[in-house]
């Protein structure tokens, strides 16, 4: 059987041993993120100088427990290395995020992000994405009826994200989380056009460009993917 707990210290720790001292490092979120976090944690202890900025409220938490140096994003334009983690990323690294309802600010440090990797146990690894996860969706309050009805109206099925006792769930920006099953996502860029179409969905969790590596566990060893002939974009172009 599978260890995921193994594998996600497996692969975190080969993340972690990339930062090197003076780097600014995004902090992603998530189980597998917060692996990470810890042995940054440990490495900044035994003398490693670097500042770090989270990309949630959560992962801010942990970082400062750690007594690692943060940043406020608000300042940042630019960031050396950001390690996040997935629900779901393909061989092209292509990914779903925001099981942990982070997105939005995720896809933002990433976009920021010099070099982006991907840190996943080997369950994450799927060849067409959307089998098996659903795809988060951050959505403003005054619009969630009206994005709710325009999903229904296309056919999907729609689940408001909740806490466990039962009350909507917010992201750090006080957003709410649909949880959206589109079951194959043969066209992801296609889907990604349509959902930022539709006023009132803040972001989605499909992330098809800022992903610049993948480090995923592999029969016990690291697979490492890097992206290629697509080198990362400093920031988002104007269409020419
Ligand atoms: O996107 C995320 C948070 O918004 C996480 O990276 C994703 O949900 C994976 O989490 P985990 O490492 O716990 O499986």
């Amino acid at each position: 059987m599978l260890d995921l707990e193994a594998e996600k210290a497996l692969v975190a720790a080969r993340a972690v041993n990339e930062i090197q001292a003076g780097m600014l490092v995004g902090l992603g979120t998530g189980s597998t993120s917060a692996c990470a976090i810890r042995l940054l944690g440990a490495r900044v202890a035994a003398g490693l100088q670097i500042e770090a900025t989270a990309t949630s409220l959560a992962t801010e938490r942990l970082a400062r427990a750690l007594n690692i140096n943060l940043r406020s994003f608000e300042d940042i334009s630019i960031v050396d290395l950001t390690i996040d983690g997935a629900d779901q990323i393909d061989a092209n690294l292509r990914a779903i995020k925001g099981g942990g309802g982070a997105l939005f600010r995720e896809k933002i440090v990433a976009a920021a992000s010099t070099r982006t990797i991907i840190i996943a146990d080997s369950s994450k690894l799927a060849p067409v994405l959307g089998v098996g996860q659903s795809l988060p969706l951050e959505v403003l309050p005054f619009a969630a009826a009206f994005v709710e009805r325009c999903l229904r109206e296309a056919g999907l099925a729609v689940s408001r994200r909740r806490e466990p006792k039962g009350t909507l769930a917010v992201t750090d920006q006080q957003n709410y989380l649909f949880d959206v099953d589109f079951g194959a996502i043969h066209d992801p860029l296609q889907l990604a056009t349509w959902l930022a179409s539709i006023p009132g969905v803040i972001e989605h969790g499909l992330f098809l460009s800022e992903i610049n590596e993948l480090f995923i566990a592999d029969k016990g060893q690291v697979r490492v993917i890097v992206k290629n002939g697509n080198p990362p974009l400093d920031s988002p172009r104007l269409p020419s």
